[in-house]
């Protein structure tokens, strides 16, 4: 269906979801909502809870409260008619280890009652190919790599044209020529329409493929939006050149701004490096930059560059959740 109610309705959403183990709750309360062709960026660290929000979402754990619609169908009631339009990459599919990685696709597309039997050769061939997997095609899947096996878990995802992709963490384990083409085919199946519901740890995974983004801290969403609109949200801040910087780190902590430490007495053994400081300031309300500028002037300080920054995504994630970020690729 893609008439206008559908396309209108977001292609994820849930309200109070929330998700207890004993007395620990994992997800708390939250309202997702994934607009329709959108790549989706699920952030948090480990532990924050997003993969039991995924597991709930495709209806592979119970809620403990609240409601979840996928593709315009309430789950898990709609189950059996969602999960057809949905490729799902959650903690790897069990592949039998003494078959190939083409028998395994075959068996998991025979399983799926709406492929025809006709095109299965073909299809499990092509969706090999868009994973880069057709050289180890016909080699055990007990020989590949975890790379090669999350790969084959995207190609099983593929196997058929869905409307929903959900990826939980689909680079994991692959070596950065592998993530960067995972990466690119996310984008091209988000090129043709599909909507795509990414979950990772890594910020530069978000910040490259994404359009929107959510923050999970200890099972709350604390933040989404357009991945533009997160960023903005964010506390600007001023970066300074000058040889005169500890005058101007006082007169700018005097101004509201927090202000970096700066190199430690005598790191620098060229002269020019510490003659020539950087010096990096944010705060949390708007302000002039030309009275920044005034004010450091007034104070003699010596300006040779002056750039009023925007927070990036990383900043904005350690200011939600109060943790450091690994930005490794
Ligand atoms: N079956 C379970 N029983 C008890 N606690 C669980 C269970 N599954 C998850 N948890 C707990 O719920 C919290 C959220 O876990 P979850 O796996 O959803 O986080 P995550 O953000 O996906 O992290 P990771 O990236 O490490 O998978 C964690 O504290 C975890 O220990």
């Amino acid at each position: 269906m893609t008439d206008d109610v559908s396309l209108a309705q977001p292609a994820i959403e849930t309200v109070g979801l929330t998700k207890r183990f004993g007395s620990h709750t994992a997800v708390d309360n939250i309202a997702l909502a994934v607009p329709r062709g959108s790549v989706f960026g699920f952030l948090g660290p480990n532990g924050s809870g997003k993969t039991t929000t995924i597991r709930m979402l495709l209806g592979l754990a119970g809620a403990t409260a609240g409601q979840i619609r996928v593709l315009g169908e309430e789950m898990p009631r709609g189950v059996s008619d969602v999960l057809p339009r949905v490729g799902a990459l959650v903690e790897g599919p069990a592949f039998y280890p003494f078959l190939s990685g083409a028998a395994n696709l075959t068996r998991l597309d025979s399983a799926n009652r709406r492929s025809s039997p006709r095109t299965r050769r073909d299809r499990v061939a092509e969706s090999l190919e868009r994973v880069g997997l057709s050289h180890v095609a016909r080699k055990r899947v007990k020989a590949y790599s975890l790379g090669m096996k999350q790969r084959l878990g995207l190609a099983n995802a593929l196997l058929a044209p869905r409307e929903l992709l959900v990826l939980d963490e689909p680079t994991n384990g692959l070596d950065p020529q592998g993530t960067r083409e995972v990466r690119n085919l996310i984008r091209s199946l988000a090129g043709g329409g599909t909507t795509v519901f990414v979950s990772s740890h890594l910020l530069a995974e978000i910040d490259q493929i994404c359009t929107h983004a959510a923050i999970m801290s200890n099972g709350s969403l604390v933040a989404q939006g357009t991945l533009e609109d997160l960023r903005r949200a964010g506390s600007p801040g001023v970066e300074l050149r000058t040889p005169d910087a500890v005058a101007a780190r006082r007169v700018l902590g005097s101004l509201g701004f927090e202000v970096d430490a700066g190199a430690p007495e005598g790191a620098s053994s060229d002269p020019a490096a510490s003659r020539d400081i950087v010096v990096a300031a944010h705060t949390d309300r708007a302000f002039a930059p030309e009275e920044i500028v005034a004010a450091l002037v007034g104070a003699g300080v010596r300006i040779r560059g002056f750039t009023v920054t925007s927070a990036s995504l990383e900043e904005r994630f350690v200011a939600l959740t109060g943790e450091g970020f690994d930005v490794a690729e």
